[in-house]
């Protein structure tokens, strides 16, 4: 029978079902962060059990560690509770055995989300989870990859399974070629803005179509990795040679002989032609333009000639009450021209993209405008996903054009992506950044986030607000 890659992934990783379609799937790939680890390792202690296949465990902090003051060692975390999360994961690995450990301030270092892949922690056809709903980004890989939850990080622990029943299958087919100037930020929260926040929910979503094909691994992760912003907790990018080619040489990836029969594998993970979906949404790829987040939610969103809506123009109740809130709370007129919109801070980073292509779309972008930071920006931030990235931005001289422009040129980690650490928005401050969530005070309380691509964030910093970068590709 003509399977869908999803089905593939999940027939290759049971262990057993129950009648009523809960299975045990045996998990290949455990990433931990400090964030939703403790209470795992605690619990295994407390139950005198060890970790079952220590070897299958990658583990960084990210949430909680500074991009700054690195000179200081881990005095310079300053906020004891962050100090005691990554201090605590320090211990918990050293106690367990041999796990890959990326610690803090080791070069290897970074957003779980970008070191998995960059050291091939990620392979095609495994599956990966992680205390974290992003796991979704290791999808891009043809890996079945989902969120979570602490008490579910300490069953993977003990016993390299999960309990779970098998969501639907969904296609997103995007076909066509985008528009010079956007990306896969853009396809992602076009499909989002499309579907909804709640549109991929009891699906896993398969991205498929011309243009998912024409982007790099980097921009499939992009566009993965938000896969549980519009409901689904996986999404999965059918593996091709760019897949296979970005694993070969990686740190943790098979090598020689091996690495040659896990290709031939890889190479039978994609969904097989007549396989059936629950559902298919298309999008036509030409019609995209740069998305701009207005609201509080990352389904509040429109291409960049668009304006704030209306709510009185909105029948429906419940979405009138949500647009209105949304807009009191982001301080937004209905009718304003998104590109009239002025913000405080820009930060480029986060495990949606942080990633080196990404610093090479905005540093690119501000090299060609040849402009400094706008006059009105308090702070335009580029936090690398990883040491590995940094370093690599480094050696083509990104971080030059970034400070030269006005930017910080930060180490890596999760940063302003969330409040966990000392990088937040003062209250009131209106974000235009990269990230994956736009939620009320994820930026900090009171901040104000428009979710958007690397070259519109780093072409708002030089203008001060947002424009179209159509115009500059
Ligand atoms: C802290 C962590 C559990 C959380 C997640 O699950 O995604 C965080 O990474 C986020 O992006 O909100
Ligand atoms: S960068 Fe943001 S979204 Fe990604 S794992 Fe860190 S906090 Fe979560």
């Amino acid at each position: 029978m003509a399977r869908t890659l999803y089905d593939k992934i999940w027939d290759e990783h049971v262990v057993h079902t129950e009648d009523d379609g809960t299975t045990i799937l045996y998990i290949d790939r455990h990433l931990v962060h400090e964030v939703t680890s403790p209470q795992a390792f605690e619990g295994l202690r407390q139950a005198g059990r060890k970790v079952w296949r220590i070897s299958s465990i990658v583990a960084t902090a990210d949430h909680n560690t500074p991009t700054t003051g690195w000179e200081l060692g881990y005095d310079g975390i300053t906020d004891p509770i962050s100090k005691e999360q990554i201090t605590t994961l320090d211990a918990n690995i050293a106690e367990s055995g041999s796990a890959a450990y990326f610690p803090f301030m080791s070069k290897r270092q970074g957003i779980v989300h970008v070191i998995g892949p960059e050291n091939g922690a990620t392979l095609p056809g495994m599956t990966v989870v992680c205390g974290d709903s992003h796991t979704s980004t290791h999808g891009a890989f043809g890996a079945l990859a989902h969120g979570i939850g602490t008490s579910e990080v300490e069953h993977v622990m003990a016993t390299q399974t999960l309990l779970a029943k098998k969501a639907k299958n969904m296609l997103v087919k995007v076909e066509g070629t985008l528009p010079k100037g956007c990306g896969g930020k853009d396809i992602v929260l076009a499909i989002i803005g499309k579907i909804g926040t709640a549109g991929g929910t009891g699906y896993t979503i398969e991205f498929g179509g011309a243009a998912i094909r024409a982007l790099s691994m980097e921009g499939r992760m992009t566009v993965c990795n938000m896969a549980i912003e519009a409901g689904a907790r996986a999404g999965l990018v059918a593996v091709d040679e760019k897949t296979v080619n970005y694993v070969k040489g990686r740190l943790l990836a098979p090598t020689g002989v091996e690495f040659d029969a896990a290709a031939a594998y890889w190479r039978t993970l994609h969904s097989d032609p007549g396989a059936h979906f629950d559902a298919v949404v298309e999008l036509d790829a030409s019609q995209i333009i740069p998305q701009v987040t207005w609201g509080t939610s990352p389904e509040m969103v429109l291409g960049i000639d668009g304006r704030v809506p209306d709510p009185e123009k909105e029948k429906d109740s419940n979405k009138r009450g949500a647009i209105e809130r949304a807009l009191t709370y982001m301080n937004l007129e209905p009718g304003k021209a998104l590109n009239d919109i002025f913000v405080d801070k820009v930060f480029i980073g986060s495990c949606t993209n942080s990633r080196i292509e990404d610093m090479r779309e905005a540093a690119a972008l501000v090299k060609k405008l040849g402009q400094k930071v706008a006059k009105n920006i308090k702070l335009a931030m580029v936090v690398p996903g990883s040491g590995l990235v940094k370093e690599q931005a480094e050696r083509e001289g990104l971080d030059k054009i970034f400070i030269a422009a006005g930017f910080e040129w930060r180490e890596p980690g999760c940063s302003m992506c969330l409040a966990m650490n000392a990088d937040k928005l003062e209250p009131g401050e209106r974000c235009a950044s990269t990230s994956n969530r736009n939620f009320e005070g994820r930026q900090g309380a009171g901040g104000r986030t428009h979710l958007v691509s690397p070259a519109m964030a780093a072409a708002a910093a030089v203008h001060g607000h947002f424009v179209d970068v159509r115009q500059f590709a």
